[in-house]
């Protein structure tokens, strides 16, 4: 077992029958969505609302019944990968273009816990570039206005050179910015530049992050 198997299968633990859960997306949730399947199969009930196409497709092959989050007035916990997170329980997230949909789901859920191995555990967040999403439309001035900022904005591209498109059609400036010291004040700039759909700071927006080792353990962090 790899620490994110440990992560994803400790998450089974959050869930009750009749939930309705928010299924996040990447590499870790797999092993997450992995493990809520085979409980599916063997009858307990639950509805999944995703965060990306990615998620859709995993959720169909493994029959985990599904609503889209319109279909939804509340979610009762959502289960999410992150790319970097510090002792704050503040995080980047966005490595695999789902940030979007990640945040607008998280908002509307009344418990958040992500699952990382080990490796995303950091003292200051910032190593992990921080995505930006923006809209295509004159996506080569806000990338100015950020390289202005020395932000050292990268336009993220597909395994075939052209631009990465994310599930709602924009684009995704990945920050170079090596350490972030103040997320809030970052996030508050990021919100106010026109043309920026959302970034990957989530900031006071999980209570518990499930932390999974390569010998197995899973640590838990709590907000405190
Ligand atoms: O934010 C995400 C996708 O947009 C993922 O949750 C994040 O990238 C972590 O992925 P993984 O579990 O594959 O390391």
């Amino acid at each position: 077992m790899n620490g994110k198997e440990a992560a994803g299968k400790k998450a089974l633990e959050e869930i009750q029958e009749g939930m309705t859960i928010g299924l996040g997306t990447g590499s870790t949730v797999y092993f997450f969505l992995k493990a809520l399947a085979e409980k599916v199969a063997a009858g307990f009930k639950i509805t999944g609302v995703a965060t990306s196409q990615q998620t859709i497709e995993l959720a169909k092959k493994w029959n985990i019944p599904m609503r889209a989050l319109n279909e939804v007035t509340t979610i009762d916990v959502t289960i999410d990968g992150a790319d970097e997170v510090d002792p704050d329980l503040t995080g980047i997230k966005g490595g695999g273009g789902a940030l979007l949909y990640e945040k607008m789901v998280a908002k509307v859920s009344t418990r958040r816990v992500w699952i990382v191995d080990s490796s995303k555990k950091v003292e200051q967040l910032g190593a992990f570039p921080l995505p930006v999403e923006v809209i295509p439309f004159g996506w080569k001035h806000v990338e100015a206005a950020l390289s202005e900022k020395g932000y050292l904005p990268k336009l993220r591209r597909d395994s075939e050179g052209h631009p990465y498109v994310t599930d709602a059609h924009h684009y995704i400036l990945d920050l170079h910015l090596h350490s972030i010291a103040d997320p809030v004040l970052l996030a508050i700039e990021l919100d106010h530049l026109t043309g920026v759909v959302e970034h990957g700071l989530f900031i006071g927006i999980t209570e518990k992050v499930l932390v999974g080792y390569p010998d197995g353990h899973v640590e838990t962090m709590v907000k405190h």
